[in-house]
């Protein structure tokens, strides 16, 4: 069966002045059904309707009064994914290769084989447009699957801001600072957003800083050169040099010492890695994503992070909502994470059941999307049948909710002003006017300790 895209006309113009020649090209180019013929004796109506947009057009380069180099040149302007063939009564080699030159797609001079040529080089376009078509569909429908909005689901409003953040990340080659609680999302959504930048093709390189010893960090990041130290019985690549080309992810980035720190603000600024007992260094070329659960900003208030190295891995920064501020996204994620689990083992479809999505709906996740997709996993094994029921959903309670804390009024107090203190960087004029109340007060909790001129972690 021909594809949709294969059953498309073919939009054909013929400008020639020799009616006779022009009937004769015209009728024998209609003899395929699928093209669509038109024929122009005049330059002038000819230049008008290139806004159609012809697949092609057979050119005569010789009209009276016209300049077939001008005449090109204008439809190479109105309509340049049009197809040209000059047909020319003259064999001129010089003149051939400079309307190809120009952008023409072929040349042909008048003769016994103008028919077959014409025809061999139609269809030849033919293959090309119908390639061009399908390779634009395919285009479509893998940016239709790599719509980021698929992977990262959800419609609330601090989800949509994030995914406009993530398009512009991946468009563009700024280094990007990842926030948010654990279990939001920071890796997934780097790895997200590499899969659609221009480094795709090239590899996602993951280090947890927090969960590498600080006297082997340096080695695993830069690499060691074989008898470097003691131990080092092979040559390392370090991660750097792995990510080349590519992207690299440093998770938890606010756990690096700061000795470390130093060197890594220096590579990022001179882009050379020396592995560890070399003597040359080599340039690197990598995306630096750095991702942090920590209010990285406090850190350098409390001198526990160079501000220098903080603003040099800032570049775009992404904050990932914690699950509790997504409202209904909540589902949106568990039915992915549920279909997405079925699919990979296998197994029939299964939705859950409205009571079911209360009980998610209720519960604070303080784990967030981590904690989700296990409760929504294990709860898939649980059920016996099409339907995830309450009961097959098994939370962890032990976790108190950010409001069921018993606490005095003045505690409550106190830990709004934290919190405001906190978002307007601890500036206790605009934190007495967004809260009214006087400015005295807070220096007054200030000093009482009742709050703090840095966040307590
Ligand atoms: N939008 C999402 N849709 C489906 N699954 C998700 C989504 N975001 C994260 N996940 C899943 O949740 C789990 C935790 O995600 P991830 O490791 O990226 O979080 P994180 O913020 O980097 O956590 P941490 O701070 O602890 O390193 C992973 O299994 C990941 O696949």
């Amino acid at each position: 069966m021909p594809s949709p895209l294969n059953t498309l006309k073919t939009k054909i113009f013929v400008l020639e002045d020799d009616l006779w020649y022009s009937q004769f090209l015209s009728y024998h180019l209609s003899l395929d059904t699928t093209h669509e013929v038109r024929a122009f004796s005049s330059a002038n109506e000819f230049l008008h309707s290139l806004s159609e947009a012809p697949d092609i057009i057979t050119l005569d380069y010789h009209l009276p009064g016209f300049d077939g180099e001008m005449i090109l040149s204008r439809i190479l302007e109105a309509s340049p994914n049009t197809y040209i063939i000059v047909i020319s009564g003259q064999e001129d080699i010089s003149k051939a290769v400079n309307t190809i030159k120009q952008g023409a797609y072929d040349y042909i001079v008048k003769s016994e084989e103008t028919k077959e040529r014409l025809w061999s080089i139609v269809e030849k376009i033919k293959q090309h447009i119908a390639l061009k078509r399908e390779i634009e569909a395919l285009r479509k429908e893998v940016n239709q699957n790599l719509s980021i909005g698929n992977e990262i689901v959800g419609s609330s409003e601090p989800i949509q801001k994030v995914l406009k953040l993530i398009q512009k990340a991946a468009s563009d080659d700024i280094n990007l600072m990842i926030t948010g609680e654990t279990g939001t999302g920071k890796e997934f959504t780097a790895r997200a957003i590499h899969r659609r930048s221009s480094r795709a093709k090239k590899p996602f390189v993951a280090v947890n800083i927090s969960a590498i010893p600080s006297e082997l960090l340096e080695s695993e990041l830069y690499g060691h050169e074989k008898g470097a130290f003691t131990g080092a019985t092979n040559l390392h690549i370090g991660k750097f040099e792995e990510a080349h080309g590519g992207t690299l992810f440093l998770d938890e980035i606010g756990e690096m010492d700061i000795h470390l720190q130093c060197k890594l603000l220096r590579i990022l600024q001179e882009r050379k890695v020396t592995r560890i007992g070399a003597n040359t260094s080599f340039t690197v070329d990598v995306r630096v994503v750095a991702a942090t659960n920590l209010n990285l900003l406090d850190e350098v208030r409390k001198g526990n992070f160079r501000e220098d190295l903080y603003y040099r891995l800032l570049g775009l920064q992404i904050h990932l909502p914690p699950l509790r501020e997504r409202g209904h996204d909540l589902l949106l994620i568990a039915q992915k994470v549920l279909q997405t689990y079925c699919q990979q083992r296998d197994i029939p479809a299964k939705s859950l059941t409205a009571n079911a999505q209360k009980k998610l709906l209720k519960h604070n996740f303080p784990g967030n999307i981590r904690e989700l997709k296990a409760v929504v996993e294990l709860a898939a094994v649980l059920s016996d049948t099409a339907y995830i029921t309450p009961e097959d959903i098994q939370l962890n309670e032990s976790q108190p909710a950010p409001f069921s804390e018993e606490k005095t009024l003045d505690e409550y107090i106190a830990d709004t002003v934290q919190k405001y203190l906190d978002k307007y960087n601890y500036n206790v004029l605009c934190v007495a006017d967004k809260l009214k109340i006087g400015k005295s007060t807070i220096y007054r909790m200030i000093r009482k300790k009742e709050v703090y001129m840095a966040s307590r972690k």
